[in-house]
This record gives structure tokens, C-alpha cells and sequence, in this order.
């Protein structure tokens, strides 16, 4: 469980984020959605910590961040950052990486550590790319590289920041599997997505920011049923049956629903 009171962000005279609540339970997936520029990776950050200059309370499984070390903070929270670097080491060291902050004096791996970074591999279906260096995988590899890393974490929370930007469409599913997978080993799982229809068939919960505030939170029908798609996205939903009578939504834009 992540939960933020009254979170707010000045960075110089720019009031970035203000009086933001936020709640992120368990076995759940919560989709933050927002225009570019709302605030959503701001958000991301001060909820991880590594942007520290936010006021107000951030509590993750009920106990204060900023009373956490950064060890014990790495234990519980891990972050998918938008932009990933391109080290010239492998998919497996990076994925080791993640065993860190479990690591003892001596700061190598176990037999324990080992296996979880293999299984983490294997899960993210990178394992074939062990041995490949970071910097010469493709997106969508170095994508899942990344995911092996924030498997061998194993936090009880992970937050991703457009985990399937610049993805091809198999890539996308490959995800977003991992994400349910995520949820139903009982991660809180929290993500910045730009594609609405994805976000929410994803979605248990959907959270909307705008101009640096929560606008909207709440399940996917409730945001279909509100104004948000109109008034923040300037879309207008609109649902399709295929010849197997499953349902699908598509948003028009709203000058094109005239
Ligand atoms: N270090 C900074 N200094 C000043 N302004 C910043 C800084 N970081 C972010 N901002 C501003 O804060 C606002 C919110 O940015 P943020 O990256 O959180 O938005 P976002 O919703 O994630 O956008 P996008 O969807 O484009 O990624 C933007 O206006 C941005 O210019």
C-alpha cells in the first residue's frame, strides 16, 4: 500500500505539484493518466524519493518515507524510470543490480541472489539476451532488461513511467502481462500510460491529474461515465462490438463527434 497526503512540489518559483492525495492498494493495478506536463512523473518521483523535495506525507505500508533508509526504501519501492540509460554492461549484471539492496558486507551475490536474478530473466523473457550488453539492445529488449531489474528487486511496490513507450504491439503485451502477473503476486503496482484503452483494460484503479492536481480517481466506468474524457483528453468514448460480441472502446475525437 502507497499512499500520499497532501503532497506538493515547488521546484524554484514553479508550483509543480499541489495538495495531492493519492492512494495505491495492493493486488491492484492504478493507471496514472494526465495531459503532458500534468505531473505524473513528478508525482512518480517525489512517491519514490528520488525527487526529495516535496511537502506533505508519504507513507508506504504505513510507514513514513522519509523515515526510511535507502536501503529499506530500495527494498520496498522500486522505480521504472521514462528514460532508461544505456550502460555497457549486460542484461544479467543490470538485473543483478537489483539484488543490492538485499546484499550483505561482503557485497556479493548468493546461491539465493543468483536464482532470483535467473528466474527474474526468465520471467521477463529476456533470459535469451543474458549475455548481451544493455547499450546494444534493442527498445523493446532493453525495455524487458529493465523489468528483469525491478523483478530481481522484488519490492512489495513498483512504480513504471511509460513502461511501453516506443514498444511494438507484441512487446506491449509481453508488459503488460508482467504487470498482471505484478498484481497477482500482490504487488502495488502503479503506472504512467499514455494509451487510454490500454490503461483501462489495465486499470483497477484510475487516477487523472491536471495542472499538477488529482482531478480524477476512481475504476475504469466510473472515468468512462465522467466528464475527464471530454474536458481533460478532448475525446469522447465510444464502445465497439466485434462479430464475437466482445466490446471494445475507442475514443473519437471530440470534433470528430459532432
Ligand atoms: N526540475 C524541474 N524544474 C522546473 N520545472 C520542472 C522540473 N521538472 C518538471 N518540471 C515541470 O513540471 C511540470 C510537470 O512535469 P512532469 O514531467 O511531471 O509532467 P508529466 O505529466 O509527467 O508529463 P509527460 O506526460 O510529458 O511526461 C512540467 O511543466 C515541467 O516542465
Amino acid at each position: 500500500m502507497l499512499e500520499a497526503r497532501k503532497v506538493s512540489l515547488r521546484l524554484g518559483a514553479k508550483s509543480i505539484l499541489r495538495d495531492v492525495d493519492f492512494k495505491a492498494e495492493p493486488g491492484q493495478i492504478t493507471v496514472l493518466l494526465g495531459r503532458n506536463g500534468s505531473g505524473k512523473t513528478s508525482l512518480m518521483r517525489c512517491l519514490a524519493h528520488t525527487q526529495t523535495r516535496w511537502s506533505g506525507e508519504i507513507l508506504i505500508e504505513g510507514q513514513s518515507l522519509r523515515k526510511l533508509d535507502a536501503k529499506t526504501r530500495a527494498q520496498r519501492i522500486a522505480l521504472m524510470p521514462q528514460v532508461l540509460p544505456r550502460p555497457p554492461i549486460t542484461v544479467r549484471t543490470l538485473t543483478a543490480f537489483g539484488r543490492q539492496p538485499y546484499l550483505g558486507m561482503s557485497g556479493r551475490l548468493s546461491e539465493a541472489d543468483e536464482q532470483r536474478v535467473d528466474s527474474a530473466l526468465k520471467q521477463a523473457a529476456i533470459a535469451g539476451h543474458a549475455e548481451d550488453l544493455v547499450c546494444h539492445c534493442s527498445g523493446g529488449e532493453r525495455q524487458l532488461a529493465y523489468f528483469s531489474l525491478l523483478l530481481a528487486q522484488d519490492t512489495p511496490v513498483v512504480l513504471l513511467d511509460e513502461p511501453t513507450a516506443s514498444l511494438d504491439m507484441e512487446y506491449r503485451q509481453v508488459v503488460y502481462a508482467l504487470l498482471r502477473q505484478m498484481k497477482a503476486a500482490g504487488k502495488t503496482v502503479v503506472l504512467i500510460l499514455h494509451e487510454l484503452a490500454d490503461a483501462l483494460e489495465l486499470a483497477d484503479q484510475v487516477c487523472v491529474m491536471d495542472r499538477g492536481e488529482m482531478v480524477f480517481t476512481g475504476t475504469a466506468s466510473a472515468f468512462l461515465s465522467s466528464r475527464i474524457p471530454q474536458s481533460i483528453f478532448g475525446v469522447c468514448p465510444k464502445t465497439v462490438r466485434d462479430e464475437k460480441g466482445s466490446e471494445y472502446i475507442l475514443f473519437a475525437p471530440l470534433d470528430q463527434t459532432k
